[in-house]
Parts: C-alpha cells; sequence; structure tokens
C-alpha cells in the first residue's frame, strides 16, 4: 500500500485516483479551485467532471498543495498541457524529497515543441525528480470509473520505475504494459487528438464511414512519419498508444477532441466550441506544435496542416477535404517501407 497525489482534480485525475483506490492505495487529489475540491468533500462527488461516480473513502480531496504532497514521493500529474510548468513551478516549493512523477497529460507544447518528459525535465530540480514515467493509452476517463476493461501503456528512460507504476495500477480491469519507447509513446498520445478533431469535423460535415476510415489510416502515417523523425521507434505506433489511442478516440463520442471537430463541422465556431466543452480540448494547441514540428523536421503532414487552416487560418473544412483529396497521385506505402527499414523518408509525393 502506497500514498500516492494526484494533481489535477478533472476527469482523468479523479478516474486514476479511482484505480489507485481499488488497488489499496491511499489518495490525495489536489485540485487548484478551493469551490471545486469543496463540493467533492461534501458530496463526495466531482460533479463537473465525473458525476456518476461516488469516491470511496481513501480518496482525499484536498486544495492545500503543500499539504496534498507532505510526506508523498510518488505524484500523478493529470493536468492539461498548458498547466504542467505551472503547476510545477508551484509542486517544488513544497518538495523536500525526490519523488517520482507519472505524466498522463497528451500534448506537445507549442514553440518550444517539446514532449510532457522534457518539460518535467526542464522545469524539475535535479535533486527533486527521482525518475518520469508516462502512463498513456485508450482510456476515457468515463470508462475506467465503472471499471470498464482498459489497456495502457507505461514508460520511461528508466524500465524499473515503468515497471513500479506498471505494479501501482495494474489490476482486473485496468492492464498496464510496459514500453521503453518514450518518445513514441508521448508523440503517439498528443497527435491522435488532432486526428480525432479531423475525425469529428469529417461525422460533423455528414460524411461517412469511408472518410473516417481514411482519416485515420493516413494520420496514422503522419503521426509515424513524423514521430520516427523524432527518434520513436516506428513499432509504438502499431501499439496502444498509436493505433489504439487513435481508434478511440476517434470512435468514441466521449472523446472531447471529437466531439469539438463534430461541433466545428457542423458550423459552430472554435471559440463557441471550446467555451461549451468546459474541459480540455488538447488537440487544438497541439494542432499548432505539430504545424510547427512538420516544418522544422520537414516532414509533409497533410491532414494536420488542413486542420491548422480550419482552426486558424479560417478555412471552410468542406474546401480543406476537397484539396486534401485532389493532392498529386501516390504510392501508399513508400513512406512506411523506409521507416520500418531504417532509411531516409521520401519528403516527396508519397503522403
Ligand atoms: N479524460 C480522459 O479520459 C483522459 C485524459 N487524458 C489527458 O489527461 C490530461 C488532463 O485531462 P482531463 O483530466 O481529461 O481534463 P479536464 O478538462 O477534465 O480537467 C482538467 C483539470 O485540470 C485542472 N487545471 C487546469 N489548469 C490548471 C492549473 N493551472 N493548475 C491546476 N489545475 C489546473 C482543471 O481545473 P478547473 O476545473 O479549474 O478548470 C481540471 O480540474 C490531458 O492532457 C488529457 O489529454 C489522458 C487520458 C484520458
Ligand atoms: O485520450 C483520451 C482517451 O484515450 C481522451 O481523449 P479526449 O481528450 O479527446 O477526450
Amino acid at each position: 500500500m502506497e500514498k500516492i497525489t494526484v494533481l489535477g482534480a478533472g476527469s482523468w485525475g479523479t478516474a486514476l485516483a479511482l484505480v489507485l483506490s481499488d488497488n489499496g492505495h491511499v489518495v490525495r487529489l489536489w485540485g487548484h479551485r478551493k469551490e471545486h475540491i469543496e463540493s467533492i468533500q461534501l458530496s463526495r462527488v466531482n460533479e463537473k467532471y465525473l458525476p456518476n461516480v461516488k469516491l470511496p473513502k481513501n480518496i482525499e480531496a484536498i486544495a492545500s498543495l503543500p499539504e496534498a504532497v507532505e510526506n508523498i514521493n510518488t505524484i500523478v500529474l493529470a493536468v492539461p498541457t498548458k498547466a504542467i510548468r505551472e503547476v510545477l513551478r508551484q509542486l517544488q516549493h513544497h518538495l523536500t524529497q525526490p519523488v517520482l512523477l507519472i505524466h498522463v497529460s497528451k500534448g506537445i507544447e507549442p514553440d518550444t515543441l517539446k514532449r510532457i518528459s522534457e518539460m518535467i525535465e526542464e522545469e524539475m530540480r535535479e535533486d527533486l525528480l527521482e525518475d518520469v514515467v508516462v502512463l498513456s493509452g485508450p482510456s476515457h476517463a468515463e470508462e475506467v470509473s465503472l471499471r470498464q476493461p482498459t489497456t495502457v501503456t507505461s514508460s520511461s528512460k528508466n524500465m524499473k520505475a515503468a515497471e513500479y507504476v506498471q505494479d501501482l495500477f495494474i489490476n482486473q480491469y485496468f492492464r498496464v504494459y510496459t514500453n521503453p519507447d518514450v518518445v513514441g509513446v508521448e508523440i503517439g498520445g498528443a497527435l491522435k487528438n488532432i486526428i480525432a478533431l479531423a475525425a469529428g469535423i469529417s461525422d460533423g460535415l455528414g460524411y461517412g464511414d469511408n472518410a473516417k476510415a481514411a482519416l485515420m489510416t493516413r494520420g496514422l502515417a503522419e503521426i509515424a512519419r513524423i514521430g520516427s523523425k523524432m527518434g520513436a521507434n516506428p513499432l509504438t505506433f502499431s501499439g496502444l498508444t498509436g493505433i489504439g489511442d487513435l481508434i478511440v478516440t476517434c470512435t468514441s463520442v466521449h472523446s472531447r477532441n471529437w466531439r469539438a471537430g463534430n461541433m466545428l463541422g457542423k458550423g459552430q465556431k472554435l471559440e463557441e466550441v471550446l467555451n461549451q466543452m468546459g474541459m480540455v480540448v488538447e488537440g487544438v494547441r497541439t494542432t499548432k506544435a505539430a504545424y510547427q514540428l512538420a516544418k522544422k523536421y520537414d516532414v509533409k503532414m497533410p491532414i494536420t496542416m488542413a486542420l491548422y487552416d480550419v482552426l486558424f487560418n479560417g478555412k471552410h473544412p468542406k474546401d480543406v477535404v476537397e484539396s486534401l483529396m485532389a493532392r498529386g497521385k501516390t504510392h501508399e506505402m513508400e513512406d512506411l517501407v523506409n521507416i520500418m527499414e531504417g532509411r531516409a523518408i521520401n519528403n516527396g509525393n508519397s503522403l
């Protein structure tokens, strides 16, 4: 039995607190808004983010960060990508010993183009950071909190730490695998949100399953192409944090990215969609980051570019679909064969 603190009292932080509590651990769930935490303390329910589940006694909701991390050496970081640096800066003031940081966020920081574990290593004082582990995979909070079968992957530069996290979380409904490819796991988790937004737009426009299958398949090719250039093992993209997470996010009504895309496809404006959602839609910021990554690494990412035009250049989704379909002819597998065989990627026409 361990004492573990979860930072971030949103959907995913709360669902993971439930998994840890089911495994017999004592969990502190920290949230930054006092009134939100007080309402959880009062009702034992996280009304805003996970209204159907009552929290058991071994989850303590806490609004004070120093209290939440006192005498703790394992922390789950479950806030949106854009809040990571701010939370880490606050956290360090209150740590008196090194901690294992388990991050579960799916994003890439625009401009710096850092992955989450890179942001953590940059922000944390070395003497306060034992290891960084990423836990990622096809896992909607709504289903995990109902104890429905779910599989995820634990990844770290230090495989002992990844295995420790596997042991903390694994149980009869939450199966945890390990994978040493941190870059692939983080890139797959972040970039699938872009494709989920595009799949939602396609559904919102009234296109059918053919279009969605095309987006998912060619989206994965795009993710594998940039991921491999960034140092990922291409095989990771055929696993849980690649195609697995792509499937669940592009096809589930639980996905905020798919739902946001769906509203955009039906003609709503980005700002009103994000306001309506009330929860994080990571794919929007990640599209900006991926657009910059494609330029930096000189990798063709046509779906990402098309989505960027819809989100940030006011292009109509139907027009970008037309442009995508009208591109020059190409060989389907050429890039992937090159990636698998470790050859240089052809950036010409094979898209
Ligand atoms: N939901 C899911 O099923 C899954 C989510 N993820 C990933 O987990 C991460 C978190 O997502 P999720 O929990 O779903 O998001 P939610 O939108 O459900 O919740 C986000 C939580 O973070 C809090 N927060 C926002 N900014 C800050 C800040 N500056 N300091 C402290 N807390 C802050 C929010 O507080 P407030 O209420 O004040 O806004 C809220 O409690 C994302 O990267 C997501 O991609 C990964 C797998 C599954
Ligand atoms: O990452 C997720 C499922 O694996 C959650 O996706 P959304 O953020 O789109 O809801």
